[in-house]
């Protein structure tokens, strides 16, 4: 496997790139140096022992989890690596004060956000590379361990030091692309942004510092006006300007320094045998990351002055990325076929933070032990009419080969409002349930989530179940996630957010505990995705996931019935539900 062709890097700047991914420049010592007399090579560990020497004698692989092997330090113990991998999510003892952030960014951190002092490895990994801004990279970490804001707090950084730099009379145009999902989190985005700000006096207007970009004629006048330093922009958005052509991607591209893909692996195409590996969500088919990638390349190109080089040098140059903008792909489900992909087709700078690929060794997914999921399954007594909830029976797929291509077909409900009115008596239940006295510790403190299948339009959901819950004081007041922002007042409030499963994707619900879904989905790292909105830095959470066999339609479903193939999905994230009925 190709992961991704090789760097040719100056080895004196070696050791600052690894201080940058936080790697001990003593652990190279003499004998990597010996290795890499002139280059120094990002990449997988597999392709380059697969080269044969002559062509591959003086490149060598930096993937900062087999690099530790070489420590001096370093103890051969049974699961250490993957026990590495899960402390990517805890905190570790590191201040933000101590990485090389801009002091306006650390106090409006210290002023506005009094909960976070100390930060994940992960995200001491992504400030200093990020920082670097010297290479592309790509990180997969677990969810909630704090990635996107990372990247957030590098941004701005990065914007604090442009303006002590240059005045503010320099037009810095947009430097840093952020480009997200779904609308949710591009306000999410804003709103921290916004928070991180307040309070400081600002160079210049907010709005020149970060915006997200809405793509109605009034609005994308009002950005072309005001081309903030960091521009958050919805995928979709960004893929019908390239289509219309339109000029404002121009001035966009033009002095772009990075581009953070928030979520990566939704808009990294993996096809074939690769794609259903990695399970991923099914992508439109108009996802072109290479064809964006190669509008910026083109548009970096005009604007620096090349006229003195040749045709086979603008190649050249085209082809090894010297013209792109350092990209950043950010996911928790980011796998080896993307790295393989963004390695081959887009850029061959790239490193990796997290992704290690020894102990996951087919889809790379993961899903935190403090969350606990539940599969049950709901049925209708025809002579009662009344709901009987069932713990799905657990099976474990012995071969699980036969059954790859599951999630390729697409999967409906039929019956929306039958199935909708069964799901909020599902939830109802299951609270009550979990209120009574016995478990009464394990029931939702404050904020729950809803997860409709995509059929369902949360307004609608919202307008005709206002209030979901068992009495007035145990209940939770309906709130649609449209990419409108949390406000403020929910914070006296208990509430339940409702959000169609693609909504969802990187945004970060405040204490929600307890996640209800009903079930909408045959892809694994879309469940990884919709169970990891609780769960934030490893604190416990709860995934309550309901069937409705009677309702669902899918091929896969049909061939492997309805509550296996469920369970296949779960067991695809090392997931074996736990039961919620006492067995009698
Ligand atoms: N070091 C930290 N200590 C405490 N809280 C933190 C820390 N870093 C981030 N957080 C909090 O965790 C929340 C989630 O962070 P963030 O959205 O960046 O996670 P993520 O890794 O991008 O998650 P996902 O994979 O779901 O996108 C933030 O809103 C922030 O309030």
């Amino acid at each position: 496997m190709k992961c991704c062709s090789r760097l040719n890097f100056d080895v004196k700047q070696s050791a600052n790139l690894l201080t940058g991914m936080k790697l001990n420049p003593h652990m190279l010592r003499a004998y990597w140096f010996h290795v890499i007399p002139q280059r120094f090579q990002f990449s997988c560990r597999r392709w380059a022992s697969k080269r044969s020497k002559a062509v591959n004698n003086n490149t060598w692989i930096v993937n900062e989890n087999d690099l530790r092997k070489y420590s001096p330090a370093y103890k051969l113990e049974g699961e250490h690596e993957l026990y590495m991998v899960q402390q990517q999510h805890e905190r570790s003892k590191v201040r933000f004060q101590k990485l090389p952030l801009h002091e306006n960014v650390q106090q409006g951190l210290y002023k506005n956000f009094p909960e976070i002092r100390y930060c994940t490895p992960v995200q001491m990994r992504i400030i200093r590379a990020f920082l670097m801004n010297r290479f592309s990279f790509m990180v997969r970490g677990w969810n909630g361990s704090g990635k996107s804001f990372s990247g957030l707090l590098a941004a701005l950084s990065m914007y604090h030091e442009f303006m002590d730099k240059f005045s503010s009379v320099t037009n810095h145009g947009c430097q840093v692309l952020i480009v997200v999902p779904n609308k949710n989190l591009a306000q999410q985005y804003q709103a921290r942004v916004e928070k991180l700000v307040s309070g400081e006096p600002l160079q210049e207007p907010l709005q020149k510092v970060s915006q997200v970009l809405e793509v109605s004629l009034f609005r994308i006048e009002e950005v072309k006006r005001n081309l903030p330093f960091i521009l958050i922009a919805d995928y979709r958005d960004l893929e019908r300007l390239k289509k219309l052509n339109h000029p404002i991607l121009g001035q966009i591209l033009t002095n772009l320094k990075t581009i953070v893909f928030d979520e990566s692996d939704l808009y990294i195409p993996t096809e074939g045998r690769q794609r259903r590996l990695s399970a991923p969500e099914p992508r439109t088919s108009s996802t072109s990351l290479s064809s964006f990638i190669h509008l910026c390349r083109e548009h970096s190109m005009s604007s620096k002055t090349n006229n003195d080089l040749s045709e086979k040098e603008r190649q050249t140059k085209m082809k090894n990325g010297t013209w792109l903008p350092s990209l950043i792909f950010i996911s928790a489900t980011n796998s080896w076929p993307c790295a393989d992909y963004v390695g081959s087709k887009v850029t061959n700078q790239l490193g990796v933070i997290g992704i290690n690929r020894k102990f996951q060794p087919y889809w790379n997914l993961n899903c935190s032990s403090k969350i606990q999921h539940f599969l049950i399954e709901a049925t209708r007594d025809q002579r009662s009419d009344s709901l009987r909830m069932e713990d799905v029976k657990y099976e474990y797929a012995r071969e699980p080969n036969l059954h790859f291509s599951i999630g390729d077909a697409p999967l409906f409900y039929e019956n929306v409002e039958m199935s909708a009115d069964m799901f909020v008596n599902l939830i109802r239940k299951t609270l009550l349930e979990l209120y009574k006295d016995h478990r009464v510790k394990l029931a939702p403190k404050k904020n729950i989530l809803i997860i409709i299948p995509k059929e369902f339009d949360v307004s609608w959901f919202c307008e005709k179940y206002q209030r979901i819950g068992t009495s007035l004081l145990r209940s939770f007041e309906c709130y649609p996630l449209k990419g409108e922002g949390i406000p403020e007042s929910h914070e006296q409030k208990q509430i339940a957010y409702v959000a169609n499963a693609s909504e969802i994707r990187g945004v970060y619900l405040p204490e929600v505990s307890h996640v209800f879904h009903l079930w909408s989905t045959l892809s694994a790292a879309s469940y990884l995705h919709i169970a990891g909105r609780t769960g934030y830095l490893h604190k416990n959470g709860m995934v309550f996931n309901f069937l409705l066999p009677e309702f669902l339609r899918s091929q896969d479903f049909e061939s492997l019935n309805c509550s296996r193939s469920a369970l296949l999905v779960l067991q695809r994230i090392g997931v074996r539900p736990h039961r919620f009925f006492e067995e009698k």
